[in-house]
C-alpha cells in the first residue's frame, strides 16, 4: 500500500430539471423584437435533464459532454445553452468561467419540451452552487430570462402561468399527478419555423394580441385534480402551424384519440405530440397504439407536475 491518500473527488454540482408540455398555449402576433406575446400555461414533467459542473484547474476554461439517448444532435460549443448559462453566471458574478459540464439528456431535443431551456436551467444553478456564488432565485431567474423564454419555467417547475414570452411566471395551484403520453418524432421542428407559419397562417389579423380565452376551466381542472376535465380544457394556438408543417401530426393526434385519450395536442412548437391519460396503464397504452401505428420515431410517459431545478449531488 501506498503511503498516499486517494485524492478526494474533484467538488461537483448536479442539477435535475424537468421538460415541459405547455397545456394552454396562445399567441399574439410578432412584436418588433421577433418575439410573440404569449399567454400559456405550463406543466412540468417527469422527463428530465441533468447537469454536473466540475472544478477544473484556473484558466481551463468551458468544456461540455453530453449522454442520453439523442446526445449525437446536441452541439458541443458555446453555442449549447448550458455553456451558455454558465458563462452567463461567470459575467454576472465576476468569477473566472471554468467548468466542465455534463449534461444527460432525458428531455427529446427540438421536440417543443424545453430540453435546451432545461439544461440552461440547470447549469446555471449547478454553475451558482459549484462556485458558491450565492446567486437569489430572482437573479438567476433573470439571467435564464436572457437565454431564452422558457428557461425561468425550467427554474420554477410545477405548474405556472407563462405571459410576455412565456418568461413572466405565475405559479398555479394544481392537486394530485396526470398522466402524459408523448409521441416524439426523430427530426425536430425549429422554433423559429414554426413561428413565422403561425404569422402566415394569422396574416389576416396582423396586430392581434394573444386570445385571453376563458381558462377558468383549465383552472378549476388543474385545482380539482380531474384529468377529465383538464383534457377537455388543452389548447395550442401553435399547433395548425406545426401541423402545416409535418401533416402526420394530424395522424399522431388521431392514434391518440382512438386510444381514448382525455385530450391531445402538439407540445409546445412541436413536433412531440402529447396525450393526457386517465391512468398511468392508459398512457402506456396509448404510447403502445403510437408504436403500433408505426407514427412515432419514439414514444415517452411521463406525470406531471414535477418539481423545478433542484440540486441532486
Ligand atoms: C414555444 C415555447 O416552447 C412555448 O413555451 C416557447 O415559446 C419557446 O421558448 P424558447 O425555445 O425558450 O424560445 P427562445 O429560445 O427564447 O426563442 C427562440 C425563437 O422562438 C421564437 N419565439 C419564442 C418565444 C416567444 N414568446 N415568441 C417567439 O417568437 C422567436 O423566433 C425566437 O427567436
Ligand atoms: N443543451 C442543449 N440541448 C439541446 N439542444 C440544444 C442545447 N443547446 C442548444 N441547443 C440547440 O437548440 C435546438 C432546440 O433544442 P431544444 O431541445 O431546446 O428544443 P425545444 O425542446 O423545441 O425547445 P423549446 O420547447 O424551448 O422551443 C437544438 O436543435 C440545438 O441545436
Amino acid at each position: 500500500m501506498s503511503g498516499h491518500l486517494h485524492a478526494a473527488p474533484e467538488p461537483s454540482a448536479t442539477v435535475r430539471t424537468p421538460g415541459k408540455v405547455n397545456l394552454v398555449l396562445r399567441s399574439g402576433a410578432v412584436r418588433d423584437d421577433g418575439y410573440h406575446p404569449l399567454s400559456t400555461v405550463f406543466q412540468a414533467v417527469s422527463l428530465f435533464e441533468e447537469v454536473t459542473a466540475t472544478h477544473v484547474a484556473p484558466g481551463a476554461g468551458i468544456s461540455l459532454t453530453v449522454s442520453g439517448p439523442q446526445a449525437d444532435v446536441v452541439p458541443l460549443d458555446e453555442t449549447n445553452l448550458a455553456w451558455r448559462a454558465a458563462l452567463a453566471v461567470a459575467d454576472h458574478t465576476g468569477m473566472d468561467a471554468d467548468v466542465a459540464l455534463h449534461i444527460h439528456k432525458g428531455v427529446p431535443v427540438a421536440g417543443g419540451m424545453a430540453g435546451g431551456s432545461a439544461d440552461a436551467a440547470a447549469a446555471l444553478v449547478a454553475c451558482d452552487a459549484l462556485w458558491d456564488a450565492g446567486l437569489s432565485r430572482q437573479e438567476l431567474t433573470m439571467l435564464g430570462a436572457r437565454l431564452g423564454a422558457d428557461v425561468p419555467f425550467a427554474l420554477l417547475g410545477h405548474t405556472a402561468v407563462g405571459t410576455g414570452r412565456g418568461d413572466v411566471l405565475t405559479p398555479v395551484l394544481a392537486r394530485g399527478e396526470f398522466h402524459w403520453a408523448f409521441a416524439v418524432q426523430a427530426e425536430g421542428l425549429p422554433t423559429p419555423s414554426v413561428f413565422a407559419r403561425f404569422d402566415e397562417l394569422s396574416a389576416d389579423d396582423p396586430a392581434h394580441s394573444p386570445d385571453p380565452g376563458d381558462d377558468a376551466g383549465l383552472m378549476a381542472a388543474l385545482r380539482a385534480g380531474d384529468p377529465t376535465a383538464l383534457g377537455e380544457a388543452l389548447h395550442n394556438d401553435l399547433q395548425a402551424a406545426a401541423v402545416d408543417l409535418r401533416p402526420e401530426l394530424g395522424r399522431v393526434m388521431e392514434v391518440a384519440r382512438e386510444a381514448g385519450t382525455l385530450g391531445t395536442l402538439v407540445s409546445g412548437s412541436g413536433p412531440t405530440v402529447a396525450a393526457l391519460a386517465r391512468t398511468r396503464r392508459h398512457a402506456l397504452a396509448i404510447a403502445a397504439a403510437w408504436t403500433a401505428a408505426g407514427v412515432a420515431d419514439s414514444v415517452w410517459t411521463a406525470t406531471g407536475p414535477a418539481p423545478g431545478a433542484r440540486l441532486t449531488g
